[in-house]
């Protein structure tokens, strides 16, 4: 049986994230672990952000994200932002670098709290999404969910914002939609041989949009930050949009802002809260947990 490690209950916009401290540690949160985790109220989460030893020189830390249905994920912007207010609080330091299955992240944290995360290059080659089928033009694909004649939902903008995303436009407020409904079937769509994360997205202005999302591996989320990103850039690539948007992500608690940015130098960068809400200690690799007494043990 594996020692314990220490773990916070966070969240970003409301997107449940455990960051979980594997530093030291050769082996890795197991599938089994996330899954058991997942499934008890009192840590439901929808990613967790465990944090390794770095693997090259350069970076803070290697940060291997899992969704709770104990996928492995390649990006999660919330979860992201979550990491560096935990280890900022730890080390009094502002800025961090990490590493990622998909690449190195800058990310750091400002004077209001907020934190900005450099969330890389969008990539929209069909293949390296990826795609089942080659599209030229990735802004705006055929694929359709609904009557043939009359669909519910069409013509999503994809790319891989890091991991893969689908945006739908609408001209109506998300939450109107039956997401929990098209959402599974979107996700597994055979487009899709990694699967993907689909998102709504409504333009409400040229500087704002408002956005919901149905997660790979996740499902119904109360937010997802690399969503965000990718509806954003979708925004601009398509002429819906200027380079910089606030994002407002309908699901998330009192609506909650992001403010995104394609930069110039086609990075994007998101900026957005972070929340601790406890600490205690889990078993890697079973789930096994305790909440410390110091956070409110009454509540187990
Ligand atoms: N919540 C995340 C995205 C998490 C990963 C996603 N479910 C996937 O499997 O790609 C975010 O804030 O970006």
């Amino acid at each position: 049986m594996s020692e314990t490690v220490e773990f916070a209950k966070m969240n970003g916009l409301g997107n449940q994230i455990l960051v979980v401290d594997m530093r030291g540690r050769k082996d890795k949160v197991t599938p089994e672990a996330a899954i058991a985790l997942a499934a008890d109220p009192l840590t439901r989460f929808d990613q967790i952000m465990a944090i390794h030893d770095p693997k090259v020189n350069g970076t803070d830390a290697y940060i291997d994200i899992v969704n709770c249905d104990g996928t492995r994920a390649q990006a999660c912007g919330n979860g992201t932002r979550c990491v560096v207010q935990a280890l900022a609080s730890e080390t009094g330091r502002k800025s961090f670098t990490f590493q990622t299955i998909a690449g190195i992240l800058n990310a750091v944290e400002h004077e209001d709290g907020t934190i900005s995360v450099d969330m890389g290059q969008p990539v929209f080659e069909w293949n390296r999404i990826p795609l089942s089928e080659e599209f030229h033009d990735t802004s705006r694909i055929e694929l359709q969910i609904g009557p043939i004649d009359n669909p519910v939902l069409h013509s999503p903008a994809v790319m891989s914002m890091g991991n893969p995303h689908a945006i739908f436009w609408v001209d109506r407020d998300p939450m109107s939609f039956d997401l929990d409904r098209f959402g599974p079937l979107l996700e597994n769509h055979p487009m899709f041989p990694e699967k993907a994360n689909i998102t709504l997205a409504q333009v409400t202005s040229p500087t704002s949009m408002t956005t919901r999302t149905w997660e790979r591996g996740a499902g119904l989320t109360l937010a997802c930050g690399s969503a965000a990103c990718s509806a954003a850039v979708s925004g601009a690539r398509t002429g819906r949009t200027g380079r910089k948007v606030e994002v407002t992500v309908a699901s998330s608690p009192n609506r909650g802002k992001l403010v995104i940015e394609w930069r110039p130098d086609n990075h994007v960068v998101m900026t957005g809260p972070a929340e601790w809400e406890w600490a205690g200690t889990l078993n890697p690799e079973t789930g096994s947990f305790t909440r410390s007494p110091e956070a409110g043990a009454e509540a187990r």
